[in-house]
C-alpha cells in the first residue's frame, strides 16, 4: 500500500510561489492501477516525481509499503529507488546502447552477476515483446518498441511499483492501446502497483482501477473509475468523462430530441458492469405495451466492466409507460426520465 498525507511542493520563483502539489491525500491500493488525470498545470509531472523524490516536497509523507521515503537519506534513498520503477513520455533511454545495453543497465548499477544479468535481460525482453530486436539501437525503433524498452528498464528490478508518467502521450492511438495492454498484462501477471498520470481520459477508461483528479495542485474529485464515470461530480471531471463519452454532443441532440417528440418520454438510461450485457430493450417490448425507440447510445468497456448511456424515446398509454420505467429501475439500471417530456 502507499500512503501520501499532506504532500506539498512551492516553487519560489522570482516575484511569487507556485503550489504545484497542494497538501494532497492518496491511498494506493497494492497491485491496483491507479491514475491521476488532470489539464497541463494542474500539478501531475510534480506529483509523481515526488513519489520517487525526483522532486524534493516542500511537506508531507509519502510510504511505500510501510517504507517512508520522504524519510531517507540521499544514500538510502539510492537503493529504495531500485524498487520504484519509472517510465517517461519521451523514454529517456541511452542512445549509444542496444535495447538489451539499455534493460541491462540498473542491473549493472545494482551489481548484479553478467550470467545472471543476461538470463534476466532475456527474460524481460520476452516479458514485454521484444524478441528478436534485442540488438538494435533506439533510433532504429518505433515509439512503441522504445516504451517497451523503458517499461523493460523499469522493472529489471523488480520494483513494488511502477510510475507512468504520461508513457503513451507521445504515441499514436493504435500504439497507446498496445503499450496499455502491455500495462494491464504486467499488472496481471506480476501483481505490480501501477500509478500513472495522464490527460487522457481514454488512458483512465481502458486500463485503470481507480482514479484521482487533479486541479490547481489538489485531488478534488477520486474513485473507482465506473464510478466517476457514472457520477462526475466536479465540472473538471464531467469535461473528462466527456472526452470518452461525448456528452457535449448527446446534450446538443437531446435539444433537438425534445423538439421532435412532443409526446411519450425520453429516457436516459446508464448500464453499468453486467447490466449492458442484458437485453433490457428487447424485454420491455415484450412485456409491456409500449413502443421504444433507441435515439442515441454509447458503450464502452473499463477495467471494471463496461459503462454506457442509451437514450430512449417511449410511447404508448401513460399508465404502461409508467409500469416499464418502474420495470427499469428494479434492474440496477439508472434511469433518469426527461422532465419535459
Ligand atoms: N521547476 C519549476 N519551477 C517553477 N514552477 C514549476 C516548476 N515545475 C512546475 N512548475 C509549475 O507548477 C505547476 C504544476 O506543473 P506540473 O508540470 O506539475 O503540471 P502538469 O499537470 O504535469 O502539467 P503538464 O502536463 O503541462 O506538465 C505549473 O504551474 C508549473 O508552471
Amino acid at each position: 500500500m502507499i500512503t501520501i498525507k499532506g504532500l506539498s511542493k512551492v516553487f519560489q520563483s522570482r516575484d511569487h510561489q507556485v503550489k504545484a502539489v497542494d497538501n494532497l491525500d492518496l491511498t494506493i491500493e497494492k497491485g491496483e492501477i491507479f491514475g491521476v488525470i488532470g489539464y497541463s498545470g494542474a500539478g501531475k509531472s510534480t506529483f509523481i516525481r515526488l513519489l520517487n523524490r525526483l522532486e524534493e516536497p516542500s511537506g508531507g509523507q509519502v510510504t511505500i509499503e510501510n517504507q517512508e521515503i520522504t524519510g531517507l537519506s540521499k544514500k538510502a534513498l539510492r537503493l529504495t529507488r531500485q524498487e520504484i520503477g519509472m517510465i517517461f513520455q519521451h523514454f529517456h533511454l541511452l542512445w549509444s546502447r542496444t535495447v538489451k545495453d539499455n534493460i541491462a543497465f540498473p542491473l549493472e548499477i545494482a551489481g548484479m552477476p553478467k550470467e545472471e544479468r543476461h538470463a534476466r535481460v532475456q527474460e524481460l525482453i520476452e516479458l514485454v515483446g521484444l524478441s528478436g530486436r534485442e540488438n538494435a539501437y533506439p533510433s532504429q525503433l518505433s515509439g512503441g518498441q522504445k516504451q517497451r524498452v523503458g517499461i523493460a528498464r523499469a522493472l529489471a528490478n523488480n520494483p513494488k511499483v511502477l510510475l507512468c508518467d504520461e508513457a503513451t502521450s507521445a504515441l499514436d492511438p493504435e500504439t497507446t492501446d498496445s503499450i496499455l495492454d502491455l500495462l494491464v498484462d504486467i499488472n496481471k501477471k506480476l501483481g505490480l502497483t501501477i500509478i500513472l498520470i495522464t490527460h487522457e481520459m481514454h488512458v483512465i477508461r481502458k486500463i485503470c482501477h481507480r482514479v484521482a483528479v487533479m486541479e490547481d495542485g489538489k485531488v478534488v474529485e477520486q474513485g473507482d473509475v465506473l464510478d466517476v464515470f457514472l457520477h462526475p461530480e466536479k465540472p473538471v471531471t464531467r469535461k473528462f468523462v466527456d472526452q470518452v463519452m461525448g456528452d457535449t454532443e448527446q446534450a446538443h441532440s437531446l435539444e433537438l430530441i425534445h423538439q421532435n417528440y412532443a409526446s411519450g418520454k425520453i429516457l436516459k438510461l446508464h448500464f453499468v458492469g453486467e447490466n449492458t450485457n442484458q437485453a433490457l430493450i428487447t424485454e420491455l417490448a415484450r412485456n409491456f405495451t409500449v413502443d421504444i425507440n433507441i435515439l442515441h447510445g454509447k458503450i464502452t468497456q473499463t477495467q471494471k466492466g463496461a459503462y454506457g448511456t442509451l437514450i430512449v424515446h417511449v410511447t404508448g398509454d401513460s399508465e404502461e409507460t409508467d409500469r416499464a420505467i418502474a420495470y427499469i429501475k428494479e434492474t440496477s439500471v439508472e434511469v433518469e426520465v426527461n422532465p419535459n417530456a
